[in-house]
Parts: structure tokens; C-alpha cells; sequence
């Protein structure tokens, strides 16, 4: 064995001076005592108790320094050289106490020197200290108290190459805490104390933890078993080897090392990569028979620990990196345990961290490292130099380790009871902590499961919260998902039913606004209407205004005679009060419109200028002037009789309308645009723009007869209703039969001189004998073959005349053919000199129908489109007269109606007197 290590041992005391006295070195004052403050019984008590109850039982911490490493030791054999004495920073300065001196290297100011003395440890050996010195102090005590029924550990700390490994197992020649323990085993008690009983066995497992990548594995150094597994502080699986004697115990331990693993570093030639555990069990074949109890089965435990390696100094890489990452994790655990119970015991609020749980080393010797079991711990340090940061940091982390006492040891003579001594002092502790932590309802749930035993149900149960709160997190994850879905969603519904508002509502608007559209153009017609009426109430026989108009669209500048010729149907037709006013009226709108148009007319005929002025101007006046003398004349016999006397004042304007005409046209002759009614009168020559022009009449009627109704019977003096009634039946029948009769006529005209029989008899058909006696007379004269042109088989001009003139005189007097000349002279068409055939029945057809017009007037003048607003609704007048005179007496012919008849009996005579016109002609 080696001897005992002891001050001699020790490495010289350092030359630095102590300038900073120890910290922890020195032991605590002995307190004085206090004869006067206590009594002497209290006193006694007090010795008697100190006598009889020992003090708690501290951690036990050795320190051993190994020698300085000869040279060619390891990797580093090279770059090592044999220390020199005075080079090291740790030497023992007593028995418990060892001297860690700043090198000059590591110092910031060399002058000042600094020492750290650490005191308190159960043992300091020193280089020179044999194995069997320190298993004396170390390891016997463990001994004798595994094979008394107690569990032990010995733990060995300390930097690589610090000589862990070679303390815990040695060498052959120089055996170490291991294999004298195992000696001490076989041996008996070293004291002969106690003697082991002949009937237990021991059993022997060796196994290691080492690093698996980022991981931890135990490997099983004693069988090739697989890896093995680590439930609380057992290890499933490994193997036991009943030891019977030291040299099968050596053997196993011997071929364990080989198997264990190890490996070359800049540190340490042979570096344990792995921590390595021998666990010792002691088996009781029988029980106990004179006490009774079953005996227990402790177990002895020396664990080797890989050494705390600094990447500078081993320069590890790769797996070696890793292994160093988990040895020092390894060893920052523990070292955490340790602390942490320290912690504890100094101060009960602190809990106790569960620390353990960071890595397997501590999770199997976790009763060692909570305080229930007795634990040993070795700390190997190098004294060198440049060991100086490991050794201080080995010796500021685990001296204090040595306060740690240990008050609630287990009893390891029956495991059982200690067991559930151990799980009732457990459960009061954690009622305590219910206590005190009630609110914390989680932490104190957590504390509560402190017992070993529950570990199971703790992790089952943290388990199952896990996955509990997992679902949990889902199910809120989810949740949030959809949330934000439906907020999207909202956000669209939100928009969609935004549209759709914007879309009724624009539905609405364009709902509302086609209302207002068909209001308007309603509010429109009953202002048109209201216009109508309120004209037709002004000038009382509004036919009279359109039949001028018709005129004047025929002839821009013979609206004074038109004036005069519509004044005399209004007065044919219309009361003789409002015959005269109207009268007056017309004449000033004549005299108005006729001075509006002079520009006109002199800008188109600038040939004519002078002449039409001053001949227009001349109808004017004479107009005026007969007008002034027939007045008082027309207001007497307007008012002695209410029909006779409009005979007479529709006779009298017409006569004064016809002079004023002649006049005009007597002057208008004399002037050289004058041969204009020729040139107009062959414009006309075509039958076929006769019948247009009757056609576009009658479409006029067709279209308008509504409106004509109301203007045409107000000029008879009837009652409204009969009136409407009256001009409904008259158009309804009298258009359709014209219609009829004016196309035939029209296509007879164009297609057979014998269309004359045709339209007799249609006429026949359709109206009285008296209007087809006029449509006779009329085709005859139109439609003579005789007349046709004998080239081109169009009626000549001539024939067309009466048919004019027949038109106008219709209109409610009888006229010259002169002015029928003159009538179709004035027309700007005519003017201009066109004598298209086509153009000509433009004539009387520009307004009667907006739609052809475009097609049929693209030849024209503009200053012939300039009265086309004007001619559309002014020749419905002049077909309605028309009607009137030739169809009238037959409508009228109902026995029902003979009062209404008469009336146009008066028309009837006026068609005899056209007709014989016609015949004159
Ligand atoms: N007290 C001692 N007397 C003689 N040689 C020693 C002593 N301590 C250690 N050694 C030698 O130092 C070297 C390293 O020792 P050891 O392998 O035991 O260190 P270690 O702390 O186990 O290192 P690691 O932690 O890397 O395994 C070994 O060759 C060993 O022989």
C-alpha cells in the first residue's frame, strides 16, 4: 500500500507571498464561552446532548494532487517538459488544506503575487501520496459501511489527466481504490469490527455513459448486450457478476476497462471518453433469522468521470469535440446536483432544482446527489501551471461541496422502510409545499410528485398534459385559423353585400330614373298637348295654323298667301269670334314670318331677293289693309250668326287672300325669276309625286289623327265628345278608304295607263259616290295616258297642276290656278332649278314623314331641310281637310248623325265647286 499522505509529501510552499489571507481555509472560531449567560444546568443539558447526539454528517471531499507528468507522457510527451519545482500553483498547505498561487504568467501585475487557500477538505493528499493512502482515508470508511448494510459512493472529479482513472483503478503495481476495496471486501472488516456474515454474496456491475452524437447511451462494459436502459436509478438490463473472490472481481473489473472507452488527446493519452460506474451489490442469501428482519442489499458505487476538458487544451474536433461537450455537460450537472442541494440545505425555501434530470450520470445517482445517501468525492487536481484555471476551477466549484450535510440518510439496514421512510418524509415535505404554495396550483402539482416511485405517473402525467396542451394549441391554432377565415370571410360578405346595395341601388336609380324619363316625356305631351289646346283655345281652329304652315313648308315664300288661305278654312270652320281674332293674329304671324324669312330666301334666291321682298311686302300690306277694311264688317256678322256669318268672313278672307295673292303674283310674273312656276309647275309633273304627296298626307293622317281630331272639330263648334267621336269615326274610315285609293292610284300611275277604272272603283268601294267621283275626276285628270310623257311615261307636268291645285283649294276655298302655280313656284326646290322628278314630290312629303326624309332628301338643299321642322306637322291640317271634303257627307250619312251631316253639306258644295273647278281646268 501506498503511505499515507501527509505534510512531508506536499510540494515545498510557494515562494509568492500571501498577500490575501484564505477565504474558507482557516477553521471557524471557537465560540467563548458563556459562563454568565447560561445556567449551569442549561449548560449541562447542553454537553449532555452535544455528547449524545453527534453532529450531521458532512459531504466528504478529498483532495489529491498527482504528481507533475514526466516527460513523453501521452501526445504531449513532446511539448512537456519535467516541471520544475516552483512551477507549480497548488500545493497542500495543511491536512485539509491546499495553496493555489496565481502564476506569474496569469498574474496582471507580477510584482503582486496572490495565493488562495482552500481549507476544509476531509483530505489533501499530496503527489507523493500512494493508492493506499488515499483508500485509507477515502475509501475504507465506505467500505466498512457498505459491508454494514450501507450504501455508498465514491465519485472521482477532476480535469483530464488529473489521474481520476488512475486513482479509481490503478495499475497492477499500483492498484487503486477499486481493486482495494474489493481486496477489503474479500478480506473482512479492516478494523475486524464487523464481520461479514458467510451468507452474502456481492455482485459486481461495470457499465459506462458515454455520448451518442447529441445524446447519451450506457454501455454495458461487462457483456456485449446491447445498449441499456435507464428507468429512475436502474439500469435495466445490465448485468451483475456475483464476485466471489478478489481475483474473478479483478478480472472482471480488468477486462471491463478494456472495454471501456478511451482516447488520445493533447491532454491525456489515454482520456476517458465516457463516465464509468462499478457498482458493488451486496446479497443477503438468508435473512436475518435472530432479529427478524430481512437484511438489506447496499450497494457500493465508484464512479470515474471523464475529466473536464478546454478545447484549447486537448483540441479535440469532430467526435472528440462531442464527447468533450457531453463530459463537460456531464460534469456541469453534477456539479449543479451539488449546489443545488447545498442551496437547499442552507436554505429550506429554496427548492430543490431538479437537476438530475439533465443527464443519465445524475439520474442514477440521484439519491446520492439530493442527500440520502452518502457520497464521497475525490477531486483530482494537477498542480502545474498551466493547470492553474482547471485546478481553480475544480477547487472554487467543489469546495463547497464540503458543507453539504447529509440529515436524511436512509437506513440502509432495511431498504423498505428507508424506502417508504424516505416517501412519508417526501410526502410531508411536499405538504408543506402545498401549503405554502397553494396558489401555484401547476408548480405545487409538480412539486407534489417528488417521490421516485411517482416518476412513472409524473411523466404519464406530463404526458398526458402535453399532449393535452398539444391538442390544446391545436385546437386554438385552429380556431384562429378559422377565425381569421371567417373574418376574411366577413370581410368578403361584407363587400359582397356592399355590391350588392350598390347594385339595387343602381337598379334603383335607373328604375327611378326611367320613371322620370316616362314623367318627362309624359310631362312633355301634356305640354304639347296643353300647348295644342291651349293654341287651338287661342287661335280656336288650330288646323288653320298647320295648313299654313303646310303651305308655307311648300312655298318658304308664299307664306303670306298661305296665311290668308288657312285663315279662310279656320274661318270655314271655326266660330266667327275667334275666326277674326285669329285673323288678326295669323296676319301679324304672317307679316312675322314672312319678314323672318326674307334672309333666308334673299341668301337661296339671290335672284329673287328684291323682287319676292317687295312682293311679299306688298301682300303684307294689302293684306293689313283689307283686313282693316273688312273688320268691323266680319265682327257684325260674326256676331248676328254663329255659322251663316263664317261663311261670309271665310268667303271674304279668302277673296282678300286671292287679290293679295294675284297681286303678287301679277308682280312676281313681271320679274325675271318669275318663270319659276313654270319650272315648278314640271316639277310637279310627275304623277307619281301627286301621289306621294297624297300618300305622305294621309300617313300624316294616320299617324296624327289623334291630334288632328281635336284641331279639326274645333273649328265646328261641337261639343268635345262629340267632336272626338266625330273625327275618330271620320279618320278611322276616311284614312284607310283614301289610303287605299291614293296607293292604288300611286301604282297605277306608275305601272298602267288604265289604272283610271282601278281606282273608280275603289273608290267605289271605300267611300261615297261623291268623293269617288272627286277621285275620278282627279285620276282622270292626273292619270290621263294622254298625259304621260310619251318617252318616259310620266304623267307631264300639266297633268299635275290641277292635282296641286286641288290640294290647296281643298284646304277650305276655292283658288285660281295661278296661285296654285304661284303656290308650287315658290318652292325653294323649284328655285334652286332641280327638276329632278324625284325631288318633286318632296314638296308637299318633307315633313309628313320624318323617316324618309334622310333617303329621299339627300339631294337638297339645305336651306330646303330648313323647313322640314315646320312641314311635318302642318300638312295634317291640310289632309284632314281634305278627308273633311271628300269623305265627310259619306261618313256622315248615319241617320244617327243627320244634325252632325250638315255641317258638311257645306264641304259637299265646296267639293261640287272644286270639282267643277277641276273640269274648267
Ligand atoms: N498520482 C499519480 N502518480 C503517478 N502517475 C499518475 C498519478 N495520477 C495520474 N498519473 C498518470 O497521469 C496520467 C493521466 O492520468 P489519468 O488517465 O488517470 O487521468 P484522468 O484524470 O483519468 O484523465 P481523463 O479524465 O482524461 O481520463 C496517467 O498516465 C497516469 O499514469
Amino acid at each position: 500500500m501506498d503511505p499515507p499522505t501527509g505534510a512531508a509529501a506536499s510540494p515545498p510552499a510557494p515562494t509568492t507571498l500571501r498577500r490575501n489571507p484564505p477565504r474558507s481555509a482557516r477553521p471557524p472560531p471557537t465560540p467563548l464561552p458563556c459562563v454568565k449567560s447560561k445556567p449551569a444546568l442549561s449548560r449541562l443539558l447542553d454537553d449532555a446532548a452535544s455528547a449524545t447526539i453527534p453532529p450531521p454528517e458532512r459531504l466528504k471531499v478529498f483532495l489529491r494532487i498527482r504528481p507533475l507528468p514526466e516527460r513523453g507522457c501521452g501526445k504531449a510527451k513532446a511539448s512537456r517538459k519535467p516541471k520544475q519545482p516552483g512551477l507549480v500553483c497548488l500545493v497542500a498547505s495543511g491536512a485539509n488544506s491546499v495553496a493555489l498561487t496565481v502564476p506569474h504568467s496569469k498574474l496582471v501585475d507580477p510584482k503582486r503575487g496572490r495565493t488562495e487557500v482552500f481549507d476544509g477538505f476531509s483530505a489533501v493528499f499530496s503527489p507523493d501520496s500512494s493508492q493506499h493512502d488515499v483508500f485509507t482515508q477515502v475509501m475504507n470508511p465506505l467500505v466498512d459501511e457498505f459491508l454494514g448494510g450501507k450504501s455508498g459512493l465514491l465519485v472521482a472529479l477532476g480535469p483530464t489527466g488529473s489521474g481520476k482513472t488512475h486513482t479509481v483503478f490503478g495499475t497492477p503495481r499500483n492498484p487503486g481504490l477499486l481493486p482495494l476495496t474489493l481486496r477489503q471486501i474479500f478480506k473482512g472488516s479492516s478494523k475486524g469490527v464487523t464481520v461479514i456474515q458467510p451468507t452474502r454474496s456481492f455482485c459486481l456491475s461495470m457499465f459506462e455513459i458515454l455520448s451518442e452524437g447529441k445524446g447519451e447511451r450506457i454501455l454495458d462494459l461487462l457483456s456485449d448486450a446491447s445498449d441499456l436502459v435507464l428507468q429512475q436509478s436502474t439500469i435495466k438490463g445490465l448485468k451483475e457478476v456475483f464476485i466471489e473472490n478478489v481475483a474473478d472481481a479483478e478480472s472482471l473489473v480488468s477486462c471491463g476497462m478494456l472495454k471501456r472507452s478511451t482516447a488520445a488527446t493533447n491532454a491525456n493519452s489515454k482520456s476517458s471518453r465516457s463516465q464509468c460506474i462499478i457498482t458493488i451489490r451486496a446479497v443477503h442469501e438468508s435473512a436475518d433469522v435472530e432479529s427478524g428482519k430481512s437484511l438489506s442489499n447496499p450497494v457500493l458505487t465508484i464512479a470515474d468521470l471523464a475529466g473536464a476538458e478546454r478545447e484549447r487544451r486537448t483540441g479535440n474536433q469532430g467526435t472528440r469535440l462531442l464527447e468533450s461537450n457531453f463530459i463537460n455537460n456531464t460534469s456541469m450537472v453534477f456539479g449543479l446536483c451539488l449546489r443545488s442541494l447545498l442551496e437547499h440545505q442552507k436554505n429550506k425555501k429554496k427548492p430543490l432544482e431538479k437537476h438530475f434530470k439533465n443527464s443519465m450520470l445524475t439520474r442514477y445517482l440521484r439519491d446520492y446527489l439530493e442527500g440520502r445517501k452518502k457520497m464521497t468525492l475525490i477531486l483530482n487536481v494537477k498542480p502545474g501551471d498551466d493547470d492553474y484555471l482547471d485546478t481553480s476551477f475544480l477547487l472554487r466549484q467543489a469546495s463547497p461541496y464540503m458543507k453539504i450535510k447529509y440529515t436524511n440518510l436512509e437506513d440502509s439496514s432495511d431498504l423498505v422502510s428507508q424506502k417508504r421512510t424516505n416517501v412519508s418524509l417526501i410526502c410531508q415535505e411536499n405538504k408543506k409545499k402545498r401549503k405554502v404554495h397553494k396558489a401555484e396550483v401547476v408548480t405545487v402539482a409538480r412539486k407534489d410528485d417528488i417521490d421516485k416511485d411517482d416518476d412513472i405517473k409524473i411523466a404519464e402525467r406530463d404526458e398526458s398534459r402535453y399532449k393535452f396542451h398539444t391538442s390544446e394549441l391545436q385546437r386554438i391554432s385552429r380556431s384562429e385559423e378559422i377565425m381569421k377565415n371567417f373574418a376574411n370571410c366577413q370581410g368578403f360578405m361584407d363587400c359582397f353585400k356592399a355590391v350588392q346595395k350598390l347594385l339595387e341601388s343602381e337598379n334603383a336609380a335607373e328604375s327611378i330614373t326611367k320613371l322620370l324619363r316616362d314623367k318627362d316625356i309624359k310631362i312633355m305631351e301634356l305640354e304639347k298637348k296643353l300647348k295644342g289646346l291651349s293654341y287651338c283655345s287661342c287661335k280656336e281652329i288650330p288646323t288653320v295654323d298647320d295648313t299654313s304652315v303646310e303651305q308655307k313648308d311648300d312655298v318658304s315664300s308664299d307664306q303670306p298667301a298661305r296665311k290668308f288661305v288657312s285663315l279662310s278654312n279656320q274661318t270655314d270652320l271655326g266660330s266667327s269670334d275667334s275666326g277674326l281674332n285669329n285673323f288678326h293674329l295669323a296676319v301679324e304671324e304672317v307679316s312675322e314670318e314672312f319678314t323672318c324669312h326674307v334672309p333666308e330666301r334673299s341668301s337661296v334666291y339671290s335672284d329673287m331677293t328684291g323682287e319676292y321682298a317687295v312682293g311679299d311686302t306688298s301682300v303684307i300690306n294689302l293684306i293689313n289693309e283689307e283686313l282693316s277694311s273688312e273688320d268691323s264688317k266680319s265682327e257684325k256678322a260674326c256676331n248676328s250668326d254663329a255659322f251663316g256669318p263664317e261663311r261670309n268672313v271665310e268667303k271674304e278672307i279668302t277673296e282678300i287672300a286671292i287679290q293679295a295673292v294675284d297681286k303678287t303674283l301679277a308682280r312676281s310674273e313681271s320679274c325675271p325669276g318669275g318663270g319659276g312656276v313654270a319650272h315648278a309647275s314640271s316639277d310637279l309633273d310627275h304623277p307619281s309625286d301627286q301621289s306621294f304627296t297624297e300618300n305622305h298626307v294621309l300617313t300624316c293622317l294616320q299617324s296624327e289623327r289623334t291630334n288632328l281630331s281635336p284641331q279639326f272639330i274645333g273649328g265646328s263648334k261641337k261639343s268635345p265628345i262629340e267632336q272626338c267621336e266625330e273625327m275618330e269615326e271620320l279618320h278611322n274610315i276616311t284614312v284607310e278608304g283614301i289610303q287605299h285609293n291614293v296607293d292604288t292610284r300611286e301604282v297605277k300611275c306608275h305601272s298602267s295607263p288604265s289604272y283610271s277604272q282601278q281606282v273608280n272603283s275603289d273608290a267605289v268601294d271605300v267611300s261615297s259616290s261623291q268623293s269617288s267621283l272627286q277621285l275620278e275626276g282627279m285620276g282622270a285628270v292626273q292619270q290621263n295616258p294622254e298625259d304621260l310623257d310619251p318617252q318616259s311615261g310620266d304623267p307631264q307636268s300639266e297633268t299635275c297642276e290641277p292635282t296641286v291645285e286641288i290640294t290647296i283649294v281643298e284646304h277650305g276655298s276655292i283658288q285660281p290656278p295661278h296661285l296654285v302655280n304661284d303656290h308650287v313656284a315658290m318652292h325653294p326646290c323649284m328655285l334652286n332649278g332641280k327638276s329632278s322628278t324625284t325631288e318633286a314630290p318632296i314638296v308637299p312629303t318633307m315633313g309628313s314623314q320624318a323617316e324618309r326624309l334622310p333617303d329621299e332628301t339627300k339631294d337638297i338643299s339645305p336651306s330646303k331641310t330648313c323647313n322640314r321642322n315646320n312641314t311635318r306637322r302642318r300638312l295634317r291640317p291640310v289632309s284632314a281637310m281634305m278627308l273633311k271634303e271628300f269623305t265627310g257627307p259619306d261618313i256622315y250619312a248615319d241617320t244617327k248623325r243627320e244634325e252632325r251631316v250638315k255641317p258638311s253639306s257645306d264641304a259637299t258644295g265646296r267639293s261640287d265647286r272644286l270639282i267643277r273647278l277641276l273640269k274648267d281646268m
